[in-house]
């Protein structure tokens, strides 16, 4: 039999600093070691602020691969004709104008997490992304590991009955005392704190166990309430807590989330509790390697533990990007595992949550 051709999408990528790089080197793992055999990624281009700091990232990251164009402005990126679709990894207060810029000039774009500042943006990215008929989606790279894939099949496959509560923490120390005001994790004028940073982990466990569920039907919270600490060092927030009620259809559920930028991380990084046992989520929560299930008997004593674990090569950004080959193939212009009304939802809770007085 033949065999059939791998569908191969081209990136153009736009910056050069961490993430860029994390995703860049997972684009280059073999899809394969991964059992991925209908799509492949090539880097295409990319772009700095700086042509130099572009060829440098291209030496780094990609062996000096002499077909991937540097260039030393985003707008080449979007311009160039060997791109399919544009990954954005600057600072969060750039991810509008930058995704924008890339819709306009006909390029499905991926846009790193939080995928705007706030839900009017996102309302008008979205828009531009339908008028130009153009793939767009937040990088919330953990909603298509292996492991979440699991715990939603066995979240709704019944044996453990409701989900009831969520508990979901990430924070991770930023050292905000030592490090420059300037630091994105410190700087407003670059979306800093916690909630818009992190706050997007915890907020999506809460998404796929909840908003999910199928008893959910769709359902955005009925109520959300958040407070903010903020830091005495900048106007951003050092830790915020948030809780969502789900009360609109049968699922009747509440989560209760927060996130840090001077603690570490806690364990489990998630615990959801369920009519009849737990699902415990190792941290980190954004690309966790282990979870348990724990099953109660009729007394609510347990009975029964499960433990599951992941291993890939690859630091697990590639999924998310054989996501987006997969979308842009069959001609979607959004994911239905991350789709629109997903990170809508997380916009508009941030938004309420409180955020956007220091913007
Ligand atoms: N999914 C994940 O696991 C992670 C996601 N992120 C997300 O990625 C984004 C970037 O974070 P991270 O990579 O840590 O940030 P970095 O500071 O390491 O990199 C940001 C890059 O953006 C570009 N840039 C453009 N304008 C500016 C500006 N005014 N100030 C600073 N940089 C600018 C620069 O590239 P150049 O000079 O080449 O133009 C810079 O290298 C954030 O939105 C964050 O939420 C971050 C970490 C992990
Ligand atoms: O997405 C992220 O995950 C890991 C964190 O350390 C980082 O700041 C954040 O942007």
């Amino acid at each position: 039999m033949a065999e059939i051709k791998p569908f191969a999408f081209r990136w153009g990528i736009i910056s050069t600093g961490f993430i860029a790089a994390c995703f860049v080197k997972d684009l280059l793992v073999d899809p394969e070691t991964r059992d991925v055999r209908d799509v492949v990624h090539h880097v295409a281009a990319v772009g700095s602020r700086t042509a130099a700091k572009a060829q440098e990232f291209i030496d780094k990251v990609a062996g000096g691969n002499k077909d991937i164009k540097a260039y030393g402005s985003y707008d080449e990126v979007f311009a160039d004709k060997d791109v399919d679709g544009v990954y954005i990894g600057t600072p969060h207060t750039f991810h509008y104008e930058n995704a924008l810029q890339a819709i306009k000039a006909g390029k499905h774009v991926l846009c790193e997490k939080p995928v705007t500042c706030n839900v009017a943006e996102l309302h008008s990215l979205i828009a531009a992304a339908k008028e130009h008929d153009v793939f767009l989606m937040e990088a919330l790279w953990t909603r298509f590991q292996p492991l979440s894939l699991e715990v939603k099949r066995i979240a709704e496959e019944g044996a453990l009955g409701l989900p009831v509560l969520l508990h979901a923490d990430l924070s991770g120390n930023f050292d905000i005392h030592n490090i420059p005001l300037t630091h994105r994790i410190l700087d407003p004028h670059l979306g800093g704190g916690a909630l818009l940073d992190i706050g997007p982990y915890p907020l999506f466990w809460a998404i796929l166990a909840l908003y999910e569920h199928p008893d959910n039907e769709h359902a955005n919270p009925t109520n959300v309430v958040g407070s903010m600490l903020k830091t005495p060092l900048t106007p951003v927030d050092s830790s915020t807590v948030f809780s969502l009620t789900f009360a609109a259809a049968k699922l009747c559920a509440q989560a209760s989330l927060s996130c840090s930028i001077t603690l570490n991380s806690m364990e489990p990084g998630v615990t959801i509790r369920f009519e009849r046992g737990s699902i415990l989520i190792s941290s980190p929560i954004y690309c966790p390697k282990e979870f348990t299930v724990q099953y109660l008997g009729k007394d609510g004593k347990l009975e029964r533990e499960e433990k599951k674990t992941f291993e890939y090569a690859g630091g697990g950004w590639h999924f998310q990007a054989d996501e987006v080959a997969r979308c842009v193939r069959d001609g979607r212009t959004e994911s239905l595992l991350w789709g629109h009304d997903k990170s809508l939802l997380e916009m508009s809770i941030f938004d309420e949550v409180g955020v956007y007085f220091y913007l």
